[in-house]
C-alpha cells in the first residue's frame, strides 16, 4: 500500500494507473486523451488507491539450473524480477502508448510503434532465424491498439489498423521495459588478480571434460571470462589435438599470420614473435580494428633455455593506475594510439576506423572493456587531437611510464612456463602476455578466437540458449 501510495505521488503515473481504474473489463477506451475525461482519471486515479482487487499473480520461480551456474558467473540471474502485473490496477493505452501497472509499484509504458514492431509472433519474427520479418515501413506512425487484454501469461493486444493480434508475455515486457527501465541486461562478473592470487591454483580445466561436453566447455568458458585465461591440462602433444581443443570453442580467426598456427623463431612471419627475442607485456593486435578476443598457446616442445612466459591482468593494472595516478588513467583513456604490422611485404595492417586509446570503455556504461598495449607495434605518433602537442606529448609518455612501471611490478606480473600438454588460453582484450628471450629449438601452436564468437560460446554454454534469445 505504501509503495503505491508513493508511485501515484507521480501524477503522470497516477493518470496512467487510473485510465485502467476506468470501468471493469480489461479492455480500456480507446483513447483517453480529452480533458474532461483526463480530469476524472486524475480523480479515478486517486479513487483506485482503495480498489485493491487480487488477481492471478504470474511469478516465475528461477531455474535452478541458471540460478546455480549464474551464480557461480556472477550473473545477476538468481534475483529473478517478479513481472507480476499489479492486481489492482488494469493496463491502459492511447493513440501513443500502451500502459502496464506493475504490483512493484511502478507504471511501464511503451509506444504502440514500438510494440507493433517488437510483435514476436511467427508473422512478425522468424521463429527459426529469429530476425524480423514484419516490414517495420508498412507500419503506419498513428497505429494503436484497438484493445489490449491481460491474460495470466501475457498482454494480449489487437491493432486498430489491421486487425493484427500480438502478444507479449509478461516476463518480456517487463525485461524489455524502457521507461522506465526496470532489469538489468546480463552482465559477467570479473575477478581481478595479481601474482599471488593465482599462481599457485590458476584456473584450469581438463582436457578430455572440455572435449566431451558442453558442460565442459561451460566450465572451460566461465573461467576464461572470470579470470581471463585458463590452463586446459593433459591436452595431446599434437597440433591436430590443439586445433580439436580451440574450436570446441569456435573457429580459429584467420589473420595474415594464418588460422590455426604452428610456430617457431624462423621469422616465417616478419614479426618478432618468430623470433628468440624477448617480448614484453603486451596484446595481439592492437593494429586491428577488432584485435583477437582470445588467444591460445600450446608449446610442443623446446629444447633450450629461457622463454618463460609472463601474463599480467590488465584490468587489474588499470584499477592500480587509477587509484595511483587518475590523471594518467585519464590520459591514456583518451589519447589514440596508432599501430601496425607491416613486416610482411604483402602486408601493412592498421586499424581501418580512427586508432584507439590503451583504455577503453563501453559508451553506454563506462566500463573497462579493452586494454590495448603493445609498445613495440606503436607508429609513429603524429597527431596530438587534445589540442597541445606540448601538453599531451609529455604528458603521454609519462602516463605510459607509470603504466609499464605498473605491469612490471613482481605482484602483478605472473611467470611461468609453458610445458607441452598443458595449454595456455587468454582474453586478449584483458590480459596482457610476454615471454623471456631463450635459445634452442622452441616450438607453439595455437590459434586467436573472436571476442564475438567466444561470447557467444561462453552465454551459450553457461545460461542456455532460452535464458541467453531472452534479451535480444
Ligand atoms: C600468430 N602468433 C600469435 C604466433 C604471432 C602473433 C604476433 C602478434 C603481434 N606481435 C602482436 O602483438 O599483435
Ligand atoms: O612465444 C610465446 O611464448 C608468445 C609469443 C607471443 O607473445 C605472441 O605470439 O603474441
Amino acid at each position: 500500500m505504501r509503495r503505491f501510495l508513493k508511485s501515484l505521488l507521480n501524477l503522470r503515473q497516477a493518470r496512467q494507473i487510473a485510465r485502467s481504474a476506468q470501468g471493469n473489463s480489461v479492455r480500456t477506451a480507446a483513447n483517453s486523451n480529452s480533458p474532461i475525461l483526463r480530469n476524472a482519471i486524475d480523480r479515478a486515479a486517486l479513487r483506485s488507491i482503495y480498489s485493491w482487487r487480487t488477481s492471478k499473480q504470474t511469478q516465475h520461480a528461477p531455474s535452478t539450473r541458471l540460478s546455480a551456474l549464474s551464480r557461480s558467473m556472477g550473473v545477476n540471474a538468481n534475483v529473478v524480477p517478479r513481472t507480476v502485473v499489479s492486481p489492482h490496477h488494469q493496463l491502459s493505452f492511447d493513440n501513443k502508448r500502451v500502459y502496464i501497472p506493475w504490483d512493484e509499484g511502478v507504471t511501464s509504458s511503451y509506444h504502440n510503434i514500438w510494440l507493433r514492431d517488437s510483435c514476436q509472433c511467427s508473422s512478425c519474427f522468424h521463429p527459426i532465424t529469429k530476425q524480423r520479418l514484419i516490414n517495420t515501413f508498412s507500419i503506419p506512425t498513428t497505429v494503436h491498439p484497438e484493445s489490449v487484454e491481460a491474460l495470466d501469461a501475457g498482454l494480449k493486444i489487437l491493432w486498430a489498423n489491421d486487425g493484427h493480434e500480438s502478444f507479449y508475455p509478461w516476463d518480456w515486457l517487463h525485461l524489455h521495459s524502457y521507461q522506465p527501465v526496470l532489469e538489468k541486461h546480463l552482465s559477467f562478473r570479473r575477478v581481478l588478480w595479481s601474482r599471488g592470487d593465482v599462481q599457485d591454483d590458476p584456473p584450469v580445466v581438463e582436457f578430455a571434460n572440455v572435449m566431451e561436453s558442453d558442460a565442459g566447455v561451460a566450465e572451460w568458458t566461465s573461467k576464461i571470462k572470470l579470470y581471463g585465461f585458463c590452463f586446459v591440462e593433459n591436452v595431446p602433444v599434437t597440433p591436430d589435438d590443439t586445433e580439436k581443443l580451440i574450436n570446441r570453442i569456435s573457429f580459429a580467426r584467420q589473420t595474415h599470420y594464418g588460422g590455426f598456427w604452428d610456430f617457431t623463431s624462423d621469422l616465417a612471419k616478419n614479426d618478432t614473435a618468430y623470433t628468440d627475442l624477448a617480448l614484453g607485456l603486451h596484446t595481439d593486435g592492437t593494429y586491428f580494428t577488432d584485435p583477437p578476443g582470445l588467444q591460445l598457446l600450446h608449446l610442443l616442445h623446446h629444447n633450450g633455455s629461457g622463454g618463460e612466459s609472463v601474463l599480467a591482468d590488465g584490468f587489474k593494472a588499470a584499477r592500480v593506475l587509477r587509484e595511483e595516478a587518475p590523471e594518467h588513467y585519464k590520459t591514456l583513456s583518451r589519447i589514440r594510439i596508432p599501430a601496425h604490422s607491416a613486416g610482411n611485404e604483402d602486408v601493412c595492417i592498421r586499424p581501418a576506423t580512427t586508432s584507439r586509446p590503451i583504455l577503453n570503455h563501453d559508451e553506454a556504461t563506462g566500463e573497462l572493456v579493452q586494454v590495448r598495449w603493445n609498445n613495440d607495434d606503436r607508429s609513429t605518433m603524429d597527431r596530438w587531437e587534445g589540442g597541445d602537442p606540448d601538453v599531451d606529448v609529455i604528458r603521454f609518455y609519462e602516463a605510459i611510464r607509470k603504466w609499464h612501471e605498473i605491469v612490471t611490478r613482481p605482484e602483478i606480473e605472473y611467470w611461468f612456463k609453458l610445458r607441452p600438454g598443458r595449454a595456455l588460453i587468454f582474453d586478449n582484450w584483458r590480459i596482457m602476455h610476454g615471454r623471456s628471450a631463450f635459445d634452442g629449438e622452441r616450438r607453439l601452436c595455437g590459434a586467436y578466437i573472436n571476442m564475438d564468437d567466444f561470447d557467444s560460446r561462453m552465454r551459450l554454454t553457461n545460461l542456455g540458449r532460452e535464458a541467453v534469445l531472452k534479451y535480444l
